[in-house]
């Protein structure tokens, strides 16, 4: 089979490294545009809609987006796609503190990925959910929540598990293998690199 290869819009390096990870052994090729796509307000799904239809109208083609949420069940399902700032504004030290009132301290870790055709193309949405706990950090500190986000029983923080083995169950690992499943079925709207 023909090479498939994507374009994915974001700024974000880790973002683009775990993507690289995740689907070059599935035999996509990772295509990156640094663009800061506006971000609504709204639900996980509305916001990554949007995103996506934006991203293919500013690119003029086909595009992948990925927005992240961190939802917190105490919290009714916030800090959700608002994460980032959250993040920016506590650091991942002080993540945790979120939740010091509550005695529920489970959350989920969701990744939405878009894809879409082109501008007037209706985006196609693929997600990965996983269960976890927010903890006081653990790991390596140099992305995002993973070091607060427990997963499952596992009693390891995501920051403290081996990239390979984390890709094979995180949030972003569950939606990038639904993506792959679509494009290997949907070869007219991929395009081939030969
Ligand atoms: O520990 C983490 N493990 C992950 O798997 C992960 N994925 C995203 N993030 C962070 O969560 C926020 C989501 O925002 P986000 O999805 O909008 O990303 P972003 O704004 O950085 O890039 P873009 O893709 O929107 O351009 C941002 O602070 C990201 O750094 C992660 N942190
Ligand atoms: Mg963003």
């Amino acid at each position: 089979m023909a090479p498939k290869e994507i374009l994915l819009i974001t700024g974000n390096t880790n973002k683009i490294a775990d993507f690289n990870a995740i689907l070059i052994p599935a035999g996509i090729i990772v295509r990156n545009r640094a663009v800061d796509v506006p971000e609504i307000q709204g639900s996980i799904e509305e916001i990554s809609i949007a995103k996506c239809r934006k991203a293919a109208e500013i690119i003029g083609g086909p595009v992948v987006i990925d927005d992240t949420a961190l939802c917190f069940n105490a919290m009714g399902g916030l800090p959700g796609p608002y994460i980032k700032a959250f993040l920016e504004a506590l650091g991942p030290k002080s993540l945790h503190l979120l939740l010091a009132g509550f005695s529920d301290k489970s959350a989920q870790a969701v990744a939405t990925v878009g894809y879409c055709q082109g501008p007037g193309h209706e985006p196609i949405l693929f997600q990965g959910r996983i269960d976890g706990t927010i903890v006081p950090a653990r790991g390596n500190m140099q992305y995002g929540w993973q070091t607060c986000f427990e997963y499952g029983e596992t009693g390891q923080t995501l920051a403290e598990m081996p990239d390979d083995e984390k890709h094979k169950m995180s949030h972003l690992g569950i939606a990038l293998r639904k993506l792959v499943s679509w494009l290997n079925r949907s070869d007219d709207r991929v395009t081939d690199t030969t």
